[in-house]
């Protein structure tokens, strides 16, 4: 091989790997997912009380997250905490392994955040109000009208624009305050609790636009909510928490399996019994039970043979059954299990 045939195949062996490695690059950028948000053993603590106790959270780009819980729970706080609105007691946030607790800037340009509370101008309309928010993020004359336009289309105002906000409904707000929270196109979206208190029509709304951020536009969301069906359908993963802590995190199916050797059984009865009830919550296959006018909810051991004991106890204690369904845990199951008591209680 003379010398310019062998520069020649050197410079294409270069080439191809160069094409290789990009290659793989792009291979890679699809198939990795890069932890973009954690924290880390955050605590807050509100005159003298722990209101959020040690949470270890992290967010996978592209994830849907939710954040479960009762009121009280933390959430909120939480949630402040990571957006750098309130400061932790001890702990810390993380973005993409930096810590963002001195420079919430960094953390700002990235995040969207849809507060609970609705925080909009009622006297200036919905357009305003977007433009008022857009120059907070330093968007200015055609740049702004696009990201106005674009985030009004999203939520599906675009035709109200021009009215008053103090005339939209409550539901109406919201899509608005979450448009305010898109504006700066961000790559991490926070939801606290949006759909509470709202008609139908604009929860749909909501929701359809959460999975339209995450599914289509690739936005990593976290979304707090105490409706655990919104949930189920939203989020890849979920954190539980209550008091202050997160008593369990993972995906779906990994949290129902909390109960897998487990089922639930409802017995419907013709008369509230307090007693039958207690020697029902004795049976040894029971492992939970609660009971509400005349439904008694159990988790019961997957077991044979529960049944005719029930319908002997029933007997003795004068209590007629109308009915009895046995079924597979929900998630919302697993949360009674854990903390004793109703997402809405
Ligand atoms: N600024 C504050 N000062 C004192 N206590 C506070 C403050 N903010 C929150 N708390 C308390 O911290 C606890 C957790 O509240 P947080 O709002 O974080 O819960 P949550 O899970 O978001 O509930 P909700 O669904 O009702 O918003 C509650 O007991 C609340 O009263």
């Amino acid at each position: 091989m003379n010398s310019n045939k062998m520069t020649f195949f050197i410079i294409k062996i270069c080439i191809d790997v160069a094409i290789m490695d990009e290659r793989m690059m792009i291979w890679f950028e699809e198939e990795w997912v890069e932890m973009i948000l954690e924290t880390v053993d955050l605590k807050k603590e509100f005159n003298g009380k722990l209101v959020v106790d040690g949470v270890n959270l992290y967010l996978n780009e592209g994830e849907s997250v939710g954040l479960l819980g009762p009121n009280g729970a933390g959430k909120s706080t939480t949630i402040s905490m990571i957006s750098s609105l309130v400061k932790p007691t001890s702990g810390d946030v993380r973005l993409s392994g930096n810590s963002i607790l001195k420079h919430p800037a960094e953390l700002r340009r990235v995040l969207g955040v849809v507060p609970q509370e609705i925080a909009l101008y009622e006297d200036l309309t919905a357009y305003e109000n977007l433009k008022f928010f857009g120059r907070i993020y330093k968007l200015r004359s055609k740049a702004l009208e696009n990201r106005i336009q674009g985030a009004l289309e999203l939520v599906g105002l675009q035709d109200r624009q021009k009215e008053q906000i103090k005339h939209y409904s409550g539901g109406m707000k919201r899509r608005i305050n979450i448009a305010a929270a898109l504006l700066h196109e961000p790559k991490i979206v926070i939801m606290d609790e949006p759909t509470v208190g709202i008609d139908p029509q604009s929860r749909n709304h909501i929701l359809e636009t959460v999975r339209l951020l995450n599914r289509e536009k690739g936005l990593t969301v976290v979304y707090t909510s105490h409706y655990m069906e919104e949930v189920e359908n939203l989020c890849d993963r979920v954190y539980i928490m209550d008091d202050g802590k997160v008593i369990a995190s993972g995906t779906k199916d990994e949290l129902k399996n909390i109960l897998a050797g487990e089922e639930m059984l409802t017995i419907e009865v013709e008369q509230e019994n307090q007693s039958f009830v207690e020697h029902l919550g004795k049976l040894e296959s029971v492992q939970q039970i609660s009971a509400q006018d005349k439904k008694i909810k159990m988790i019961v051991s997957k077991k044979t043979g529960l049944l005719p004991q029930i319908f002997q106890l029933a007997e003795q204690e004068h209590v007629t059954i109308l009915h009895t369904q046995l079924y597979t845990p929900s998630l919302e199951d697993v949360f009674l299990h854990l903390t004793g008591r109703k997402l809405r209680d």
